[in-house]
């Protein structure tokens, strides 16, 4: 990796291992970001997606390389409360919001750290102004169900909820996993819109296994296949690729 990508990059990874009882999930792991770029990652079961955001997170330890977040902190050394406090935040597949709470109260909660998955990553910071609860739910299009209980949401609007819980705390980096998994299609391209618009201001991460609503995003797309990159470009490029195909596309 050339060093002007790696001192410009919002995160880069360099030389990553993990591995568990023998077995290396993340095998020389590198990869770089830029600040606001958005980046698919896609790859087989097991290709070391999750584990990668469980290391950029701090949930997992690597045993050798660099995790470097803005160019100088050194996320390996943190744990996940100082990684959240940083400004990275991750959603993870299933929406776990507070279904009797109305969608408003959802994001105050989440702000006041009174929900388990949610306390390390808004624990400090508590307080958000009505406007701006306002302007997230309007970015997730959610505003005209602001007082309506979460559980009245379809799955997608859940989604796009806990999505509004994150950026209620304008996050630097956005992780996001699976996003559109058990969405209709019309919610599946919306929320492409709405990464798409989010990623003009964040820099994001989307792991997903749907090709059309990778190909929406219209982003630089990485693919893994045990522990390493197997490929990275376009979604035209990568899609073209004969191993890529071979381990991942053509099954
Ligand atoms: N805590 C763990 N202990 C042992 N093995 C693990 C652990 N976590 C992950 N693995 C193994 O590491 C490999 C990579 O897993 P990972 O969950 O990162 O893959 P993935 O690309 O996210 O797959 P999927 O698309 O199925 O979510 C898998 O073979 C998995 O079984």
């Amino acid at each position: 990796m050339l060093n002007t990508t790696l001192t410009s990059a919002l995160l880069y990874l360099d030389g990553v291992n993990v591995t568990f009882d023998g077995f290396r999930a993340l095998n020389n792991l590198s990869l770089a970001l830029a600040p606001n770029e958005m980046r698919a990652i896609i790859g087989p079961n097991g290709a070391g997606k999750t584990t990668m955001m469980d290391v950029i997170t701090g949930k997992t330890r690597p045993d050798e390389g660099d995790v470097m977040f803005g160019g100088t902190v050194d996320l390996t050394k943190l744990d996940e409360a100082a990684i959240a406090e940083l400004g990275i935040g991750r959603k993870f597949q299933k929406p776990t919001v507070f279904e009797s709470h109305t969608v408003a109260d959802n994001i105050r909660l989440a702000l006041k750290g009174e929900r388990g998955p949610w306390s390390a990553l808004f624990g400090a910071r508590n307080h958000i102004a009505d406007e701006n609860i306002d302007k997230v739910l309007e970015k997730v299009r959610l505003i005209e169900h602001r007082e309506r209980p979460a559980a009245d949401l379809s799955h997608g609007q859940k989604q796009w909820l806990e999505i509004a819980m994150l950026l209620a705390q304008d996050p630097k980096l956005l992780l996001v996993d699976e996003p559109v998994a058990g969405m209709t299609d019309a919610e599946t391209e919306e929320t492409a819109r709405l990464l798409r618009e989010i990623a003009q201001d964040h820099t994001v991460i989307v792991v997903e296994h749907d090709m059309a609503f990778v190909r929406d995003l219209d982003c630089k797309v990485t693919v893994l296949h045990e522990g390493s990159v197997l490929a990275e470009g376009s979604i035209d490029t990568v899609s073209a690729n004969e191993r890529v195909i071979e381990v991942y596309l053509g099954r």
